[in-house]
């Protein structure tokens, strides 16, 4: 009897299937031999599932044991998480050339958005022109003439709080949306979060991100299988139908600009501004439509959950609220509302934007890039094509720039004299990574850091945030890291506390301020 297989056409087949796994397996293995160091995972899936919800904290843990720079094999596809402000300000700062570039998103990017979403194009001609114009729109002295809108919002967001102050995250979100739309189409203040262009959008959105995670969509892994005709493909026909579905709102957002122009009845916005300048700026109406359009995505949701992270921190850190409100009171006294004029003399409120941004990210991972060529870091190989993660939660926490960094405490912001540090290092030098990095950097951030300001300036003049009592005159504590995973955007899970007048004066005053902007 004879021990050795006979060589079957089934056996064969078998042979083959083993020669070619164990090449694959080697084959990955010499091609991931010079990556940076990271986790061994398992023959072709890689790390796939060593990477779990809430990652961050993951790669912050795993910084301790292989550094600054790590990479995974996510099923073929390497990933490179960079974990220091040293290592991202060379690689996305420095070999910008390299690092400009979106991983391809097939069903997000190109089906969904016909390759006309700012945030997820490739750094290509198109990009370039929808980066300037977005640029022009939001650079610090254009942001300023959004002032009045963010002005009057802040004053929308204070009365909603004071008449329902459970609400406030409801609040939140429909300021968040409707200070962006009126400086985006010039809009009136919508009253309702459930607003019909605001939840048409953040469909759009929700779709966007939904697509855009791993595994969502098989033509991610065969991006062959873009090319399937329509009828073979529904996925790929009701993709396309969004996308002409959503071209279409925008466009008609856009041209109700224009006819609001004609007749002399818009406000300055950023559209206004763009139909303008349009034959300047180069840009299609298509990619007009599409920019305004993704700047309301951008904008809204992410300044909201900065809100949640800032009203969880006033709960949390009683002290700080009263330093702020020593502050605010000092500067602006009980019978107005502060406002922009009062920016500089409110340090304390500006430091604390940027600690609000830098405790609790809303981006933990930032957005992700793609390396555009092979490339090599301290020895470490980076191949084309890589995702590069930066991991935007570990750098805000770097011992080094902050030793409690854990601790919520603005005044690490401040200089000796009580003024603001305008460059606070040269690694971090808004004070945090929040905004990301480069020439991908959010074309937002003067406008959000403007709404920001003046929000919780207005909501520290006018109210008390303390920690809500339980049936048991216990004190309901908040927990510091629970969160909500929305994809790219994280906020704190749901919680309560209480919010009240300081005094019954504020209520006159917000009252008399909501009357004059109305009259406005
Ligand atoms: C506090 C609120 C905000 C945060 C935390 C935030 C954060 C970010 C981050 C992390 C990126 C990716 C940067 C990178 O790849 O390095 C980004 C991109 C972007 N943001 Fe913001 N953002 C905020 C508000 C806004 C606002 C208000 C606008 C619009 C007025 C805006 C418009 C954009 C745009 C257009 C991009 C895409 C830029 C590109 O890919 O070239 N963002 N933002």
């Amino acid at each position: 009897m004879s021990f050795i297989p006979t060589l079957d056409i089934a056996n064969l087949i078998k042979l083959f299937a083993l020669a070619i796994t164990l090449l694959y397996i080697y084959h990955l293995y010499y091609q991931t031999k010079h990556w940076p160091p990271g986790p061994r995972g398992l023959p072709i899936l890689g790390n796939i599932f060593q990477v779990p919800r809430f990652s961050w904290y993951t790669f912050t843990n795993w910084k301790v044991q292989y550094g600054s720079i790590i990479s995974l094999n996510i099923v073929g596809q390497p990933m490179i998480i960079l974990n220091t402000h040293k290592v991202a300000s060379e690689l996305l700062n420095r070999r910008s050339q390299i690092y400009s570039d979106r991983p391809r998103f097939i069903m997000a990017g190109e089906i969904l958005s016909g390759g006309l979403n700012i945030i997820l194009l490739s750094p290509t001609d198109r990009w370039r022109r929808m980066r300037r114009a977005g640029h022009e729109g939001f650079k610090a002295r254009a942001s300023e003439k959004y002032r009045p809108i963010q002005e009057l919002e802040a004053t929308r967001l204070v009365t909603n709080l004071i008449n329902d102050p459970e609400n406030w995250s409801n609040h939140f979100n429909r300021s968040a949306a409707s200070s962006i739309l009126c400086s985006v189409y010039g809009r009136d203040p919508i009253e309702r979060k459930d607003d019909y262009i605001v939840e048409k959008i953040n469909t759009m959105m929700d779709r966007l991100v939904h697509a855009a995670f791993p595994g969502a969509y098989l033509v991610e892994i065969f991006p062959r299988m873009k090319h399937l005709p329509l009828w073979m493909a529904k996925w790929k026909r009701e993709g396309q139908e969004h996308f002409t579905k959503d071209t279409n709102m925008f466009e008609r957002f856009l041209s109700d600009v224009g006819e609001r122009m004609l007749t002399g009845n818009c406000k300055p916005c950023f559209a206004s501004s763009l139909l303008d300048n349009q034959s300047k700026a180069k840009l299609t109406n298509e990619e007009a439509s599409w920019l305004a359009g993704a700047i309301f995505g951008a904008g809204s949701e992410t300044t909201s959950s900065v809100l949640h992270v800032f009203l969880l921190a006033m709960t949390l850190y009683p002290d700080v609220m009263r330093t702020a409100q020593t502050e605010i009171d000092g500067v602006v006294g009980p019978d107005r509302l502060p406002n922009f004029g009062d920016f500089d003399q409110l340090p304390y409120i500006q430091a604390m934007v940027k600690e609000v941004l830098r405790w609790r990210p809303v981006i933990p991972l930032g957005f992700p890039r793609c390396a555009a060529e092979n490339d090599f870091y301290e020895g470490y190989h980076i191949p084309r094509g890589a995702i590069v993660v930066p991991n935007v939660w570990a750098m805000n926490r770097d011992p080094d720039l902050y030793p409690d960094y854990d601790e919520f405490r603005p005044g690490r912001f401040l200089n000796d004299s009580g003024g603001i540090n305008q460059v606070f290092s040269d690694l971090a030098p808004l004070g945090h990574v929040t905004f990301g990095f480069g020439k991908r950097i959010c074309s937002g951030l003067n406008l959000a850091n403007q709404s920001l300001f003046i929000n919780f300036a207005c909501m520290l003049w006018a109210l008390n945030i303390e920690q809500a009592i339980d049936n048991e005159g216990k004190r309901i504590v908040p927990s510091r890291t629970a969160c909500i995973d929305r994809g790219i955007v994280a906020k704190p899970a749901p919680f309560v506390c209480n919010i009240t007048i300081r005094s019954n004066n504020a209520i006159a005053t917000v009252v008399e301020q909501m009357k004059a902007d109305k009259k406005a």
